[in-house]
């Protein structure tokens, strides 16, 4: 591949900007590194003796792509394979003063690489509201933070102008905002046709107003990330100066080595040509002001149902640290003392989500969802268990059933301690409940 498929334009800007340079366009004609970040809440890395990626606590370089669906780990939510120029904002998320039990909104966050690096770093405290307007991609955020396994999240499908009615809420807000991708030209050809000065031009606008329609949810003193995946101005340095003309707040100075210093000193970037990565820019804005108590009116009065864990909800789960709520027939676990922030947000939002669903309450007790198999902490050890070799997990995953000894009743089944999802076992055979949307669709042998 040679220098000539980048967009024309785009070559020009780059070689007549000092900032970046023309080795950014060697860089972006490379080959890409490939790395993920392992499940901490999941236990010891299921993968080893991989090379660090230095700014990031569970990030690692693969020294080749492997194929990732034919791993059920995976399928498991045990890593996440994430570009490593992405993976800063653990180093963000540890560089500001959060909250001990931060409340963090990740406002454009499908597929999920983000999220689940959140959800990481939260450890179970706090909470994380994933959004994406996009109701297809907010289906795959819905399945991946599924995989990850943790009760303090929550995914909503809704537009940046709905969290409007959440007034001073958040103690962070991570807008990864959709971008003109000049960063991801190495990763996905199609970015480069799609480029133009237009398509900057149009970006830039609309990340302004994505910023803008949650500016109020965010609390005094509270910490904007905002992050893009391309190299220009506009949508990086003068956005992130354009809306400290707009609003009361200062950028908040990082000690983050690594990363180069923006253009007039403002935010960060990954480099490709200076960094094993793609292209990422990233600022943190604070709110300025004092912490006010804000009590937010909902839309509509919240449909939830509070129950108190009956004796058959701990046959399922280890109840220690949860509390439980009920919608329609359906359960769930949340954290500790979250019930009323669930109410206020599952009555204003489009909650597809809400910590984790444990099944449907039926005549005959709790049919049991997928969630509550894949998160490790909550699930009750005495469930029954089946472990399965990589190729009965694999026939597993593509919705196949085949013979396999067990319990009568629901298993969950599972590969090399990855829990992966339920069947029922019915004696002679089982029903394979892996979710239909979830499955293998490649051919495995
Ligand atoms: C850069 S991607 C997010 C990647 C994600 N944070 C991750 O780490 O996996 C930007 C997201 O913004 C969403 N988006 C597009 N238009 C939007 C809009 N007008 N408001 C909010 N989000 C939008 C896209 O669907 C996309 O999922």
């Amino acid at each position: 591949m040679t220098e000539t498929n980048l967009p024309e334009a785009f070559v020009k800007r780059v070689s007549n900007d000092p900032f970046l340079g023309t080795a950014l366009l060697d860089a972006l004609n490379a080959e890409q590194p490939i790395s993920i970040r392992m499940n901490s809440l999941k236990g010891e890395p299921v993968l080893t003796n991989l090379e660090a990626i230095p700014w990031s606590k569970n990030g690692f370089y693969l020294a080749e792509r492997p194929s990732f669906t034919l791993d059920p780990h995976f399928h498991g939510g045990r890593y996440y394979p994430q570009e490593a120029g992405s993976q800063f904002i653990d180093s963000i998320l540890r560089n500001i003063e959060l909250p001990l039990h931060p409340i963090i909104l990740d406002l454009c966050a499908a597929p999920g690489g983000k999220s689940t690096l959140i959800a990481d770093y939260l450890n179970g405290r706090g909470l994380l509201i994933a959004n994406e307007v996009i109701q297809a991609r907010s289906k795959i955020l819905k399945e991946n933070l599924t995989k990850w396994g943790t009760k303090n999240t929550l995914v909503s499908n809704n537009d940046p102008s709905d969290f409007e009615a959440l007034k001073n809420l958040f103690d962070c807000i991570l807008i990864d905002a959709p971008c003109s991708g000049e960063g991801m030209f190495r990763k996905d050809l199609g970015a480069r046709n799609e480029w133009s000065e237009e398509s900057v031009n149009m970006c830039a606008a609309r990340q302004k107003r994505i910023v803008m329609d949650v500016w109020d949810s965010l609390k005094p003193g509270g910490f904007l990330i905002y992050s893009t995946c391309t190299f220009n101005e506009q949508e990086n340095e003068e956005n992130a100066s354009w809306i400290l003309q707009q609003v009361d707040a200062q950028i908040v100075s990082l000690q983050i080595p690594s990363a180069k210093k923006g253009r007039n000193g403002i935010g960060h970037y990954a480099l490709p040509s200076e960094l094993k990565t793609e292209g990422f820019f990233f600022v943190v804005i604070q709110k300025n002001g004092e912490e006010r108590i804000q009590k937010n009116k909902s839309k509509k009065k919240s449909t939830l149902t509070r129950i108190k864990p009956e004796s058959w909800v701990s046959e399922w789960t280890s109840i220690t640290d949860s509390e439980f709520i009920q919608w329609n027939n359906y359960l769930f676990a949340i954290p500790v003392g979250q019930s009323e922030l669930f109410e206020q947000l599952h009555s204003n939002l489009r909650i597809i989500k809400m910590g984790t669903e444990l099944g449907e309450i039926s005549r005959k007790g709790l049919i049991p969802h997928e969630a509550l198999a894949l998160d490790h902490s909550l699930l009750s050890s005495e469930i029954p268990d089946i472990s399965l070799t990589k190729d009965q997990a694999l026939h597993y995953l593509k919705g196949e059933t085949f013979h396999l000894e067990g319990t009568q009743g629901f298993n969950t089944v599972s590969f090399e301690g990855t829990k992966l999802g339920w069947i029922k076992h019915l004696g002679n055979r089982f029903n394979n409940l892996y979710p239909k949307e979830w499955r293998i669709r490649m051919r495995i042998d």
